[in-house]
């Protein structure tokens, strides 16, 4: 029964171990520096996980668990969805600490049995504490792996000054004032002494080549990074000096793609309440607004309907549509749009516009599209072109004559 119970309160130990291993694994994720996430789509993540396989699988295999949101990582952050992944992430630990402990709990049922799986367990835990520390399995060695671990993964983090702002109402005007940003030290400028105001309500097409720095400069706007030269205003107040989750609850980003979150079509558009929290006459209208509404009542459970991992089951339009309705119920005063690429059909295209124009209209929401076709362009008030970093105004008939394509052609200035 000693032996047992020596046993018992060493696999708990264990797996609680691996359980808050998985959860620092997590939040360590969470925070990373994005450029470990994007356009990599998560292949970054895979490789440390790799690395890190031969010398702790338990760690790997968390790493490997949070690949699952990596593709959202963008959206999650632009939507303040830290604490509500962290929780997720945290019920599932905790659940599958209750399960792999009942599953323990029964093996002793069987002496002998059990005896051996628990001794061959505790050699092969031993056995991977040893390849942790490196030298012995003791808290110094499990110390310095973590020490290790979080170098590997060291996040540049984006943090709130202790008297940070909280603005309850924004108008949405925005100042670039002589940004400069850089993803690297010793590579050129993805922004370039960018100088650029724009005022409450307006709609403004940012176009480009591709890799211009368009999506940089609205990441720089949502705070993912701050720029190492310059400063950006939000109604005359320094975007560092505003709360983080404040600045992106009136911020909302509609991104390309991986928009949605696992859950129902009511949890995808009020996610930044908890869902006892949500409002459904809010999310109701917000939907009406967005021009979602129709498709959701087609859907069999309506807003109870689930969208499937990350929105599978919905269209690009759809999920674009929902992801409006996101910022209309959570009151942006800024929606930046990151149209896709991808072409949509018809009827999606003219349902997209509308719900922008409802949104300009009806709540004075300043907008930034980042444009890749015409359509939108010519939706918009004004047009910025970014190449290389470098910004310059633009005007809307200098598309006129080109063939829908944006992104790529070079675009003759008129000024
Ligand atoms: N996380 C990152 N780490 C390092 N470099 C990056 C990162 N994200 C973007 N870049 C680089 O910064 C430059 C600008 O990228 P950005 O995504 O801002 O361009 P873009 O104008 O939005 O392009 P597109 O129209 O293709 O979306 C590109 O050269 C890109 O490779």
């Amino acid at each position: 029964a000693a032996a047992y119970a020596q046993q018992a309160l060493l696999w708990e130990a264990a797996l609680r171990a691996t359980g808050r291993l998985r959860e620092r694994a997590f939040e360590r994720l969470l925070e990373r520096d994005l450029a470990f996430f994007e356009g990599r789509g998560g292949v970054a993540a895979g490789d440390v996980a790799h690395r890190i396989t031969d010398e702790a699988d338990d760690v790997a295999d968390a790493m490997y668990s949070v690949l699952n949101v990596v593709p959202s990582m963008l959206t999650m952050k632009a939507n303040n969805g830290e604490r509500k992944e962290i929780l997720r992430f945290q019920k599932l630990a905790d659940d599958d600490l209750k399960h792999n402990w009942g599953k323990k709990k029964m093996k002793t049922l069987i002496p002998q049995a059990v005896r051996a799986t628990y001794i061959g367990g505790l050699l092969v835990l031993s056995a991977g504490s040893i390849m942790i520390s490196g030298t012995s399995f003791d808290a110094e060695g499990f110390l310095s792996f973590l020490t290790v671990l979080a170098l590997v993964v060291e996040p540049i983090q984006v943090r709130d000054k202790p008297d940070a702002l909280h603005l309850e109402y924004v108008k949405g005007d925005v100042k670039f004032h002589d940004v400069t940003f850089r993803y690297t030290d010793g590579m050129p400028p993805v922004v370039d002494e960018v100088n650029l105001h724009i005022r409450p309500g307006e709609t403004i097409a940012f176009v480009g080549p591709s890799g211009g720095g368009k999506t940089t400069l609205a990441k720089l706007l949502l705070r993912l990074y701050d720029p190492q030269r310059g400063y950006i205003l939000l109604d005359n107040h320094d975007i560092q000096d505003i709360q983080l989750q404040c600045l992106r609850t009136h911020i909302a980003f509609v991104s390309q793609d991986a928009m949605l979150f696992s859950g129902t079509i009511a949890e995808n558009i009020a996610y930044r309440d908890p869902a006892r929290d949500i409002n459904m006459i809010k999310v109701e209208y917000a939907a009406k607004i967005a021009n979602a509404e129709e498709f959701i009542k087609m859907l069999p459970e309506g807003y109870y309907s689930n969208v499937g991992q990350r929105g599978s089951s919905l269209s690009g339009g759809q999920k674009q549509r929902l992801a409006i309705a996101r910022a209309i119920y959570q009151n942006s005063s800024i929606l930046i749009m990151d149209e896709a690429t991808s072409a949509l059909d018809i009827r999606s295209e003219l349902l997209l516009k509308e719900a922008l124009r409802n949104l300009m209209i009806d709540h004075t929401v300043t907008v930034l599209i980042i444009a890749h076709r015409q359509e939108m362009v010519l939706m918009s008030d004004r047009v910025i072109s970014l190449e290389g970093g470098k910004l310059r105004e633009i005007t809307k008939s200098a598309f006129l004559s080109q063939d829908g394509r944006i992104s790529l052609p070079r675009i003759s200035s008129s000024n």
